[in-house]
């Protein structure tokens, strides 16, 4: 399969099959935005969240929540006021964006957002496939990589691997994003971020992404955050669930209390309950 294109991160994750590897780490995150001013709004108060290797956690929490900014945040977009970020060992914390890429990969919201239209689907990933390595002119299309190229978007089982040639301006929003998933993936990230990846797309195309999205965290044994308002999947998908509210993480499931939650009670949570009545952990 491509991922193991990267020799040097497959053996890495092969150990950590044995035993849980803390993947991302964030400490006592604190960010406030426009402190001091009468636009002062505490975004993130004293978050920490710890994701071992494999685990697939989904957050959810209501508009201004936090959400949004700890995705940021953690991708290097917004600076911290205080607090640390270490994902796969390596301290990220004053990193910008672009050199945390080695480590970390996110898909948009905006299906256009994560592929370039002028290029096709193979160029696209073949550009991907070249993250983190020297520049250079040439996309090192071999023919082997552009057969293994085809044969995993094949695996999608959404036709995709007949327009190897088409502009990704000509796919649909929801190829569009499974192209951005394969492209996200394809250098085997320590931590996938999703960034409500599904929320533009109709009900239909939306499955049809979290089908793929589940199959990419799957195979490679990602460690993933999705950011998502979509209820159903927030219960349907990943091991655990996080749950944000003003600023905090206010709930934390995963085992039995996570197979048990239901949309009526994530929603009576959100709506009525005080933070501290939320199951936390099992
Ligand atoms: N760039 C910014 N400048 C000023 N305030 C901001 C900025 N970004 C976020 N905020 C504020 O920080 C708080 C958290 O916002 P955030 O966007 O992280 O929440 P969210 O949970 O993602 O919400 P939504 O579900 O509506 O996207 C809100 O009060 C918001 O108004």
């Amino acid at each position: 399969m491509l991922y193991q294109l990267s020799g040097r991160r497959a053996a890495k994750v092969t150990t950590m099959r044995e035993r849980p590897i803390l993947m991302l780490l964030a400490e006592k995150i604190c960010k406030t935005f426009h402190p001091g001013t009468v636009d002062e709004r505490i975004a993130l108060s004293d978050v920490s969240l710890k994701l071992h290797a494999g685990d697939f956690a989904v957050v959810v929490g209501g508009n201004g929540a936090g959400k949004s900014t700890f995705l940021n945040l953690l991708a290097g977009e917004v600076t911290a006021d205080s607090g640390t970020i270490t994902v796969g060992g390596s301290d990220v914390t004053a990193l910008p964006t672009h050199r945390r890429a080695r480590h970390i990969a996110r898909v948009f919201q905006d299906p256009s957002v994560g592929t370039a239209a002028a290029l096709s689907l193979e160029e696209n990933l073949a550009v991907a496939n070249r993250r983190g390595h020297k520049r250079s002119f040439s996309l090192g299309l071999t023919q082997s990589l552009s057969e293994e190229l085809r044969a995993r978007i094949a695996s999608f089982d959404l036709g995709l691997e007949k327009r190897m040639k088409t502009k990704a301006s000509l796919l649909s929003g929801g190829q569009r994003q499974a192209l951005s998933l394969l492209m996200a993936v394809l250098q085997r990230p320590e931590l996938l971020l999703l960034d409500e990846h599904t929320a533009a797309l109709d009900p239909r195309t939306a499955a049809i992404v979290m089908r793929v999205t589940e199959q990419v965290v799957r195979e490679a044994s990602l460690t993933t955050l999705m950011v998502t308002h979509n209820m159903q999947h927030a219960i349907d998908y990943g091991n655990r669930l996080i749950m944000m509210r003003d600023g905090r993480i206010v709930g934390d499931l995963s085992g039995d209390a996570k197979r048990a939650m239901t949309i009526e009670k994530l929603v009576a949570t959100f709506n009525d309950e005080p933070a501290t009545a939320l199951t936390v952990n099992s």
